[in-house]
């Protein structure tokens, strides 16, 4: 898709196509289409990222609690179907019965401690550094670990991104 097509959608479309960059959050979206034109991928995104920084506290925390747990979320609702590809690309939906009650507790400590859950760009990790990380992640400070995570949601908002930006229109 090129940079005239997607700065010159109209509001349904591209609520429709980016609605889901930043996890089961389409006001983003919305909002990101009043800035039309753009220039590139990277002002796209930038912007994506300016309505993120610019929330406050409690709306930073409520992007974090759209999205589902890593592993375990058959528990919860539905995946969405990027984050299904993520998650299994990582191997989290295929992990052995032991693998996955170790990532159910550690997620529910998490959540008990930080009132979120844990999220992790899984496309830059795997099915043995998920549970380090989320162990790492679990001792850290809450204001650090509020922006750790806000990080990871931008890591897989960019990746979303360009894999729409590369795809054929038609296929969208
Ligand atoms: N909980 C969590 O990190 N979920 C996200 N991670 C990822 O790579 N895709 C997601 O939906």
């Amino acid at each position: 898709m090129d940079i005239e097509k997607f700065s010159s959608m109209d509001f349904g479309e591209f609520v429709d196509v980016f609605g889901n960059v930043i996890e089961r959050c389409p006001l983003i979206a919305a909002a990101v289409w009043s800035q039309q034109p753009f220039s590139d991928l990277e002002d796209l995104e930038k912007h994506f990222f300016a309505f993120i920084d610019a929330l406050p506290q409690s709306g930073q925390e409520g992007i974090l609690r759209c999205h589902l747990d890593l592993a375990g979320s058959e528990l919860q609702r539905p995946l969405t179907a990027k984050s299904q590809r993520e998650q299994s690309g990582a191997g989290l939906t295929s992990l052995g019965a032991d693998e996955r009650l170790r990532l159910v507790e550690l997620n529910a400590q998490y959540r008990a401690r930080f009132g979120f859950p844990f999220v992790l760009a899984a496309r830059f990790s795997d099915r043995t550094a998920v549970p380090r990380e989320l162990a790492r992640r679990l001792l850290c400070p809450p204001a650090q670990e509020l922006r750790t995570a806000l990080g990871e949601v931008k890591k897989i908002g960019s990746l979303r991104l360009a894999d729409l930006l590369r795809a054929d229109p038609a296929k969208l």
